[in-house]
């Protein structure tokens, strides 16, 4: 059985003003695991986080956190037990990032040589130089800022931590940056993160499991993301994930499809070859086959790596390279049906070109397997859940 670091037991929030924040929550949360709180502004996010760390009491009902319950544990002891991490970094504007980060580990004894070397560390698992350590905070970008943010929450090595709509004020090329980064530390470092966010993408993207809330601070559905994308339990949910949820859970589909070979043209040596599953050399062209028949022929460099699609004319010939149609998106063996449905759906041949990890060409898969794999992938789970 997993262990269960996080369990809600019947626990609701009702404010002095009559506002219930919070209504009769049960949850457990795997320990290890990245769990998202998700849903509308105003349904009880932050407010269920904040009782983790006795930020905020609940009126009724038990929190507990590794078997214990919080409300027995001291708000200091708990508090430094445990990350947190707030949109606005919530940095010491009168403090270096080394002492930022070092602020923790400090207040539980550590020396400041100690933990200042540590803060150094964290930096660069951040994605941060060390030369930023002796800057104030007021020297460093928003998404700079997040970085440190997220350093000195894992400065105390805590097991637990709480993650409050840490990415929302920063652009969207840095957000996608710090969620990329995100999931590579988690996975290796496994904590418990409680990650609050009303965007549903961002709770797709990172959650082992999402827990989705409604106004009135109900908890809607709590499952995996693959699940929530499938079977949205109620019409609030549906509604929430947004109109093209098929198209997006497609992304937890393996490309059940099989690799075609394609016809590539070298642009420096206008050889021609034909490239596919198991040729690790290339054969020849000998101007006929499935591949060699095509409208299209793959121009790729000298290492093999694509360029775009030449089309070839009535007598056989190749285009020249004016004609040139550059694009599509690239898929990976392993890749999910997502990405190969975009890769076919990208390439101007309508063919999803598939690269080898050295990024040079393995092959194709034409988009009409693409979809006939989508439709398998369909009829597949429509018999299971007869089945069930
Ligand atoms: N101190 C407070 N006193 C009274 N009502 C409060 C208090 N804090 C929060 N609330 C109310 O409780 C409800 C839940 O608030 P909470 O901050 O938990 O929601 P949230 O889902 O995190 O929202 P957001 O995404 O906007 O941060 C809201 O209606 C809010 O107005």
């Amino acid at each position: 059985m997993t262990e269960m670091a996080i369990r809600y037991r019947g626990v609701s929030k009702v404010y002095p003003d009559g506002t219930t924040a919070v209504d009769n929550l049960d949850l457990d949360v795997p320990s290890g695991s990245l769990t998202v709180f998700v849903g509308p502004s105003g349904c009880g996010k932050t407010t269920s986080l904040r009782m983790l760390n006795r930020m905020v009491d609940p009126t009724s009902g038990v929190v507990e956190v590794n078997g214990q319950d919080v409300s027995s544990i001291p708000a200091a002891q708990l508090r430094r037990s445990m990350g947190y991490v707030m949109q606005q970094s919530g940095l010491l504007p009168h403090k270096t990032v080394e002492d930022n980060i070092a602020t923790v580990p400090r207040l539980n004894g550590v020396s400041k040589k100690e933990s200042r070397a540590n803060a150094r560390e964290l930096l660069g698992s951040v994605g941060l130089d060390e030369s930023l350590a002796t800057r104030y905070p007021a020297q460093l970008s928003g998404g700079q800022q997040q970085r440190v943010g997220v350093a000195r929450a894992l400065a105390a090595d805590p097991p637990v931590l709480l993650m409050d709509e840490p990415f929302s004020a920063v652009d969207p090329v840095v957000r996608q940056d710090l969620q990329h980064e995100l999931l590579d530390l988690q996975k290796r470092l496994h904590r418990t993160i409680i990650f609050v966010t009303h965007d549903i993408d961002e709770a797709i993207l990172l959650g082992n499991r999402v827990a989705v809330f409604a106004r009135g601070g109900r908890l809607a559905q709590y499952a995996t993301p693959e699940e929530l994308l499938r079977a949205p339990a109620d019409d609030f949910v549906a509604d929430f994930i947004g109109r093209d949820r098929g198209f997006r859970s497609l992304s937890f589909e393996n490309a059940a499809v099989a690799l075609q070979p394609v016809t590539v043209l070298a642009a420096d040596t206008g050889e021609r070859t034909v490239v596919g599953p198991g040729s690790e050399n290339p054969a020849p062209w000998q101007g006929t086959g499935a591949a060699a028949s095509s409208d299209w022929v793959l121009a790729v460099d000298e290492r093999r790596h694509p360029l775009g699609w030449l089309p070839v004319r009535s007598g056989g010939e190749a285009a020249g390279r004016e004609e040139l149609r550059v694009g599509g998106t690239l898929w990976h063996e392993g890749d999910s049906l997502r990405t190969a449905l975009d890769a076919a759906l990208s390439s101007p041949s309508g063919q999803a070109v598939a690269v080898h990890e050295d990024g040079s060409v393995a092959g194709v898969v034409p988009g009409e397997d693409v979809m006939r794999a989508i439709e398998e992938q369909r009829a597949t789970r429509h018999h299971g859940a007869e089945q069930a």
